[in-house]
């Protein structure tokens, strides 16, 4: 993926997304059409994913059939809302590992506060996907993707529903190596640090908190 940010419109997706925007929308709905979106994203963020050939039989004849070449991946979901793309992706890659940041946004200062870090070993081997719906200010997920790094990762990409034009720059800037996908860019944020037109708390949304 040469791209830094890479904007899935298709039409699945969008349409998906604006179900979820809608402040109609349940508890129950909302989980389910992030799920149903994860796997789309994933679709876009595993299409460089490299392959290799084995020899198999079909039915028909003998054939080297393409394959994963098996490079470790791991999926790394930014707690909690990042657990309503996780298990989607993984669905879709059932052998990826896992790892968890635990950060929440203070209220007040927008900064990220950490509560929790548990990933799998050998992250310097691994291609990390790392999972949020929201990149808002982008301090969160600069913080998440700065402790993986001084954790040894060196290769990770950046998963999240709904963008703003301040976190895509944010993310630019602190970890250019960093490509994001994302179903929308949206405007921008409001004086509270949310997106607008965006969807909400993602995480209150997702787990019916507030
Ligand atoms: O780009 P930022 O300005 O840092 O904002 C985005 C972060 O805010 C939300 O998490 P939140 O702090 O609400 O925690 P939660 O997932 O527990 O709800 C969201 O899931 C991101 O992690
Ligand atoms: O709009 C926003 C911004 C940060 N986190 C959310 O869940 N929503
Ligand atoms: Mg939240």
């Amino acid at each position: 993926m040469t791209e830094h940010l890479t904007i899935v419109t298709h039409p699945l997706v969008q349409h998906k997304l604006t179900l979820m925007r809608d402040k109609k929308a349940s508890t129950g709905e909302f989980r389910r059409l992030l799920r149903e979106i994860s796997q789309l994203l994933a679709y876009e963020i595993t299409r460089d994913l490299e392959l290799t050939t084995r020899g198999i039989e079909t039915p028909m004849q003998e054939m080297e059939a393409p394959v994963l070449k098996g490079k470790k991946l791991a999926l790394i979901s930014i707690l909690r809302a990042g657990n309503g793309l996780l298990d989607g992706v993984l669905e879709l890659i059932p052998s990826a590992r896992v790892g968890f940041v635990g950060l929440y946004r203070d209220e007040k200062t927008l900064q990220p506060v950490q509560y929790y870090f548990k990933v799998p070993e050998g992250l310097e081997d691994r291609h990390l996907i790392v999972v949020d719906p929201m990149l808002a200010t982008g301090n969160s997920s600069v913080a998440a993707v700065d402790l993986l790094k001084q954790a040894g990762a060196n290769n990770i990409s950046f998963m999240c529903l709904l963008a703003a034009p301040e976190g895509v720059a944010r993310m630019k800037e602190a970890h250019p190596d960093v490509p994001i996908v994302t179903a929308s860019l949206d405007e921008r944020l409001n004086e509270k640090g949310y997106i607008l037109p965006g969807l909400g708390d993602a995480g209150d949304r997702m787990f019916g908190t507030k």
